[in-house]
């Protein structure tokens, strides 16, 4: 959806520890593509554990703008009725990813080896984003595309008539994009390789594995190498949805700045590909343990469990680490703010075209709230004041970006006076239980 409505200014504040268990919503990266996935196959796809905020509502009325069936029942299960690799139909009116760019990017991919036109759309936040990144690699599949200036939404794709395989090395570490040219590459006879030379999320790769396409892939020197044989049938799936590690992070990092705190966060995925900001958190010092380790649907999960850690300090965060943790550093950069010394995270340009400059945003926000910051194109330091000394007390600006929100509204129940965001309505996109989970841990967030 293109907006939400008027903004929902909130504030947080400090008020005594945060304890007991926090369920969060179901992981974003993976229902996205449960859902494309299951449009993709023929017969009923099931999916629990779905993430039902906005960014993947979008996704489910796209799929059915394409001709899918996804329904949900009254427990909360989800059912995909596919049309087939190939068998997208031409939806009648513009397609609204709303939010999110893992939607409109993935489902470009998807429609872009089919011979139908689709238009697609966002929110004031989406159409800023770059797209060019995306529509690149579809145009050597045969795909056309017209859009705004500088490749921006809202743009139109006419699918390729008789699509060609293609070889692509991803110009920048996005597993949006891998993923968009991995979904043109099904409806494409032969092989599809796409290159990779940081890692980034593998959702896409193992969720196409479950599925029944052949899909592998290879380390080399290039770096990571994935091949995909085209025209697969894919055969319709169970999928259990393991619990968002991203949305984790905002429960667990207020434990360990709010004092007393001991807060469990059951069944968390940890692929490793996601995992990077709880590897950072333990190097500065914070006690969180992952308890229970095991594997669900593919996906390695734990329980963690996070309490107040009094002596953080500052880290070089590894460049190689960021596609890991990628939408973590917002909140991570707050636990910094707390933590005694400098963090500085390089390698980390990606973070200027995601819902918001995100750089930018949080370091005005926590220039504003006391703490200094120093920033280039692709780094930024936090100079952290230590435990009690981080002033807040101000009103902050999200830009439509729930992390921006998620991140000042945890760091306001840790600082001396309360912290404020103009707009915690996008919050909904990706953690719309994020209010009430909060508070039952004992938070106070108020509206
Ligand atoms: O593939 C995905 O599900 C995502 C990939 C990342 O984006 P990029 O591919 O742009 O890095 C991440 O920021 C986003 O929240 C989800
Ligand atoms: C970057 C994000 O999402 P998207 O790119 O899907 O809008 C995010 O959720 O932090």
């Amino acid at each position: 959806m293109s907006s939400h409505g008027p903004a929902v200014p909130l504030t947080s504040r400090a008020g005594g520890a945060l304890s007991g268990v926090a369920h969060v919503p179901g992981d974003k990266s993976i229902s996205h593509r449960a859902l494309i996935l299951g449009a993709l196959s023929v017969g009923e796809t099931v999916v629990t554990g779905l993430l039902e905020g906005q960014d993947v509502l979008d996704t489910a009325a796209a799929m059915r703008a394409l001709g899918a069936e996804a329904t949900r029942d009254d427990d909360g299960t989800w059912r995909v009725h596919g049309v087939g690799v190939g068998g997208f139909a031409e939806p009648a009116r513009v397609i609204d990813c709303g939010n999110s760019g893992t939607g409109v990017r993935l489902i470009m991919g998807a429609m872009a080896t089919c011979p139908i036109t689709a238009t697609f759309t966002g929110d004031a936040s989406l159409n800023k984003r770059p797209m060019a990144r995306v529509t690149d690699p579809l145009a050597l599949f045969g795909a056309q595309t017209v859009g705004r200036a500088g490749g921006r939404l809202p743009m139109t794709i006419r699918g390729a008539e008789n699509p060609v395989p293609v070889r692509y090395a991803v110009p920048v570490p996005s597993a949006q994009v891998k993923s968009a040219v991995l979904l043109a590459g099904l409806n494409a006879p032969g092989q599809t390789v796409v290159i990779e030379r940081e890692a980034t999320r593998d959702h896409t790769e193992r969720m196409l594995a479950g599925f029944g396409a052949e899909i592998v892939t290879e380390k080399t020197d290039e770096g990571r190498v994935i091949t995909l044989t085209g025209r697969p049938e894919l055969r319709p799936q169970t999928i259990v949805v393991p619990r968002d590690p991203s949305s984790a992070a905002f429960p667990v990092c207020a434990a360990l700045i709010v004092p007393g705190s001991d807060v469990l966060v059951p069944n968390i995925g940890l692929n490793p590909t996601r995992a990077g900001l709880f590897f950072t958190l333990q190097e500065m010092g914070a006690d969180l343990a992952f308890e229970n380790m095991r594997e669900e649907g593919g996906e390695p999960v734990a329980d963690l469990r996070a309490r107040y850690s009094p002596a953080l300090a500052g880290v070089e965060v590894p460049a190689e680490r960021a596609a890991s943790m990628i939408d973590e550093y917002p909140v991570l950069s707050v636990v910094a703010a707390f933590a005694t010394g400098k963090t500085h995270m390089p390698g980390v340009k990606e973070l200027r075209v995601k819902e918001s400059d995100r750089i930018d945003a949080m370091a005005t926000g926590l220039r504003a709230a006391g703490i200094a910051v120093d920033e280039g194109e692709d780094w930024w330091t936090v100079h952290g004041r230590g435990h009690g000394a981080v002033p807040g007390g101000v009103t902050v600006q999200t830009h439509l970006d729930h992390r921006i929100a998620m991140s000042f509204l945890v760091l306001g129940l840790a600082s001396t006076a309360p912290m404020t965001v103009d707009d915690g309505g996008p919050i909904a996109t990706s953690f719309p239980v994020f209010g009430p989970l909060m508070a039952e841990l004992g938070a106070v967030i108020e509206g």
